[in-house]
């Protein structure tokens, strides 16, 4: 993601407080009160600039969903459609996906979301990886018993290096697709700004779902 810092990231995210969170300490358990309605709550960890989190929002308003994102300048430009679209059931936090138990309660998520997180291919950045075993072991303790880990990435050493890891922990599959775009997932399926710009290179997309047992 190469997005330069933006000197209004900042003044736009102090002037939104009731869209967006800055590494709260305090908000735990407390996630519903932030939305007009009270429903089930999907997160995405690294949500870039946006597009999939906010589609998702806008296609299923009797979901709440919550975009987690490590750079301001990326954030910002999701809260920046966010103060046009207005979407009741989308909240953004700026945050660290490898600390969400700070940011949020057992039980509280029903389900997490991983587009095209960055590979890391460097065997010495392992623990990076949005699916290497510390960062699932974050998602297993906010998620509900009920809930999955959907991730979606065009990148082959990624997708196999996530299918052992997930597989080591323990957790089950419910769907693995070696290519998405040509799959019957397809007609659902919301494509991320990675994912199209990576589709019309031509290269297939991959996905699994699974849960923890
Ligand atoms: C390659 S981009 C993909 C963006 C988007 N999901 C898409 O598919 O278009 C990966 C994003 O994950 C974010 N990210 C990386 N590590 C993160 C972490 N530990 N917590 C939250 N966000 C993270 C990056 O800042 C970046 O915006």
């Amino acid at each position: 993601m190469r997005l330069r810092n933006k000197p209004w990231a900042a003044d736009l995210i102090a002037a939104n407080p009731s869209m967006i969170l800055v590494s709260p300490e305090d908000i735990a358990g407390k996630w519903q009160t932030r939305f007009a309605k009270e429903q089930p709550i999907y997160i995405e960890v690294g949500s870039g600039k946006g597009q999939f989190i906010t589609q998702m929002a806008q296609k299923y308003p009797d979901r709440n969903f919550i975009a987690v994102e490590i750079q301001e300048s990326a954030i910002a430009v999701i809260l920046q459609k966010q103060v046009e679209l207005k979407l009741p059931n989308l909240q953004l936090l700026l945050g660290n996906g490898a600390a969400l138990t700070t940011f949020f309660a057992e039980n509280e998520v029903a389900g997490v979301y991983l587009n095209f997180s960055d590979p890391w291919p460097k065997t010495r950045h392992e623990k990076r990886r949005l699916t290497y075993k510390s960062f699932l072991a974050e998602y297993q303790q906010i998620m509900q018993p009920t809930g999955y880990l959907r991730f979606k990435t065009d990148n082959q050493g990624l997708f196999e290096y996530s299918l052992m890891s997930l597989n080591d922990y323990g957790m089950v599959f419910d769907d693995i697709s070696l290519d998405l775009h040509n799959s019957e997932l397809a007609e659902d399926n919301i494509q991320t700004e990675y994912e199209e710009k990576f589709s019309k290179r031509g290269q297939v997309i991959y996905r699994l779902e699974a849960h923890y047992k």
